[in-house]
C-alpha cells in the first residue's frame, strides 16, 4: 500500500526549520506520496541516491522543479545542463568542465586567496561584532565571482535576487514565487543581457564559453544559456554554503578549534557544512515511464521530490548525522548531487570556501554566535539572512 502523506514541505514553518519533518518522511516509507502536490517524495539517502544516479528513469528534461514542461511553459528557456537529459547535457556539460573543473580553476587559486585576506583585513579593522551573511558569506562571493566570469562592475546587485527567485520558481507557486513575481523580470532581463559575448570580458569563464562555440564545441545559440547557468547557480549556492560553513563553526566551538589547529581541513569543514545544512535542499526529477520502486510504481510523467537535506542527515547511512564533526568523511554526501548532473560548480564552490576559511583561521582566534541565526525562507535554498558573530582576532 502507498503511504500517503499531507505533508506541506514548502510551507513556511517548515522551509524555517525542516529537520524534523525530514525524519517523518524518513521513517514513513522509502517513498511517499504527497497528496497536496501529487509527487512522490524520498527522503533517505538510498532511494535519493539510486534516483540521482538513473537519469534514464529518472529524468531532468521535464524540469527538476514541481512544473512538468511538458505541460506548462517554463518561466525562463530551459538550462542546457540542469533541465537536459543526455545526449542534449552531453557536450554543454563537457564545455562548462572545461572552463570551470578543478585543473581551470588553478590559475585563481593565488588570486581568491589573496582577495579573502583582504576581505578579512577589513572586517577586522571595522568592530568585533558583525553579521557573518552580510559582511562574509555574501561579501566574498561577490568580490570574486563576477569577476571570474568577465561581468561588469554595473548592476552586480541583480545576481543574488535573480538567484532567490530562481530558486524558489523549482517550488510551488506560493507567496516566496508570487511576491517576488513583479521584480522578477528586471532581474531576469540583467542577466540575460550579460550573457552576451559583447557584456563579458576577455579570459574569463564566459568569454571562455563563447570561445568554445567558435571551435564548435557548443553552438552560438547555446553560449549565453550556458553563462546563464553560471549566473544562475553560482551565487546564491556559495553564499548560502558559506553561511552554512560559519554558521557550523560559531555554533560548534571545539570544531572551530580543531579547524585552527589544522587548518588543512578547510574543506573537509565545507563539505561537512554541506552535508550537515545541505544549502540546496530538495528538487524534483519526472518518471519516464511507470517506475516500479517495490513498494511503490511511480507513474509515467509524475515529479519525484528528493529531499537531499533528509538524505545528508539518513542515520541509515551516517553515524550522529545531526552532529557538524570534523573527524567524520562526508565524501557520499548528496549536497552537490549525484551522477551526471553533480554539480559542476562544487570546485568554485570549494575553493571560495576554502580561500575564507583559510584567510579566518590565520586571523581570528575565536568566532561564536552573539544571538539567534536568522533562516531567509526559499522554495529550494536553505537562505540564511543573519548569523550575528562575534570574533577575537588572533
Ligand atoms: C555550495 C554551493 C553549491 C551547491 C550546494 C550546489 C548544488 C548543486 C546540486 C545539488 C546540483 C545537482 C542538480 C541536479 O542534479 O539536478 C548542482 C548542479 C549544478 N551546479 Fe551547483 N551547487 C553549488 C555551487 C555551484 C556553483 C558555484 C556553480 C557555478 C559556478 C554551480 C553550477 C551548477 C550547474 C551548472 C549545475 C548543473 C549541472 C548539470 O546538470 O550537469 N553550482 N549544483
Ligand atoms: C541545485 C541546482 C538546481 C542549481 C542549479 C540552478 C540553475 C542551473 C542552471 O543551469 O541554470 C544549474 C544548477
Amino acid at each position: 500500500r502507498l503511504p500517503v502523506s499531507d505533508i506541506d514541505p514548502f510551507a513556511m514553518d517548515v522551509l524555517e526549520d525542516p529537520w524534523a519533518t525530514h525524519a517523518t518522511l524518513r521513517d514513513a516509507a522509502p517513498v511517499v506520496y504527497l497528496r497536496r502536490y501529487g509527487v512522490y517524495a524520498m527522503a533517505r539517502y538510498e532511494q535519493v541516491h539510486a534516483a540521482l544516479t538513473d537519469w534514464q528513469s529518472f529524468q531532468s528534461g521535464a524540469g527538476v522543479g514541481l512544473s512538468h514542461f511538458g505541460q506548462e511553459k517554463p518561466w525562463r528557456p530551459p538550462s542546457l545542463l540542469l533541465e537536459a537529459d543526455p545526449p542534449r547535457h552531453d557536450a554543454p556539460r563537457n564545455v562548462l568542465a572545461g572552463i570551470i573543473g578543478p585543473r581551470a580553476l588553478r590559475g585563481l587559486r593565488e588570486q581568491w586567496f589573496a582577495e579573502a585576506e583582504r576581505l578579512v583585513d577589513e572586517v577586522l579593522a571595522d568592530s568585533p561584532e558583525f553579521d557573518a551573511v552580510d559582511r562574509l558569506a555574501e561579501a566574498f562571493p561577490l568580490r570574486v565571482f563576477p569577476d571570474a566570469v568577465g561581468l561588469p562592475q554595473e548592476g552586480r546587485e541583480h545576481l543574488l535576487p535573480y538567484g532567490s527567485f530562481a530558486f524558489n520558481a523549482f517550488g510551488p507557486r506560493n507567496e516566496l514565487v508570487t511576491s517576488a513575481l513583479a521584480e522578477a523580470g528586471e532581474h531576469s532581463a540583467w542577466v540575460n543581457e550579460q550573457c552576451s559575448r559583447e557584456s563579458l570580458s576577455d579570459n574569463g569563464f564566459g568569454s571562455r564559453i563563447w570561445g568554445a562555440a567558435d571551435h564548435y564545441d557548443i553552438t552560438h545559440e547555446q553560449a549565453p544559456l550556458l553563462v546563464r547557468s553560471l549566473l544562475t547557480a553560482g551565487v546564491d549556492t556559495t553564499v548560502n554554503g558559506i553561511a552554512a560553513v560559519l554558521y557550523a563553526l560559531a555554533t560548534n566551538p571545539d570544531q572551530w578549534q580543531r579547524l585552527r589547529e589544522t587548518p588543512s581541513l578547510a574543506r573537509v569543514a565545507f563539505d561537512e557544512a554541506v552535508r550537515w545544512q545541505s544549502p540546496v535542499q530538495t528538487f524534483f526529477r519526472t518518471a519516464t515511464a511507470d517506475i516500479d520502486l517495490g513498494t511503490v510504481v511511480v507513474p509515467k510523467d509524475h515529479k519525484i521530490l528528493m529531499f537531499l537535506g533528509a538524505a545528508n542527515r539518513d542515520p541509515r547511512r551516517w553515524t550522529d548525522p545531526d552532529r557538524f564533526d570534523l573527524a567524520r568523511d562526508p565524501s557520499g554526501h548528496v549536497g552537490f548531487g549525484m551522477g551526471i548532473h553533480q554539480c559542476i560548480g562544487q570546485h568554485v564552490a570549494r575553493l571560495e570556501a576554502e580561500a575564507l576559511l583559510t584567510a579566518l583561521t590565520a586571523r581570528i582566534e575565536t568566532i561564536e554566535l552573539t544571538g539567534p541565526a536568522r533562516v531567509r525562507c526559499n522554495n529550494t535554498l536553505r537562505s540564511w539572512q543573519q548569523v550575528p558573530v562575534r570574533i577575537r582576532a588572533a
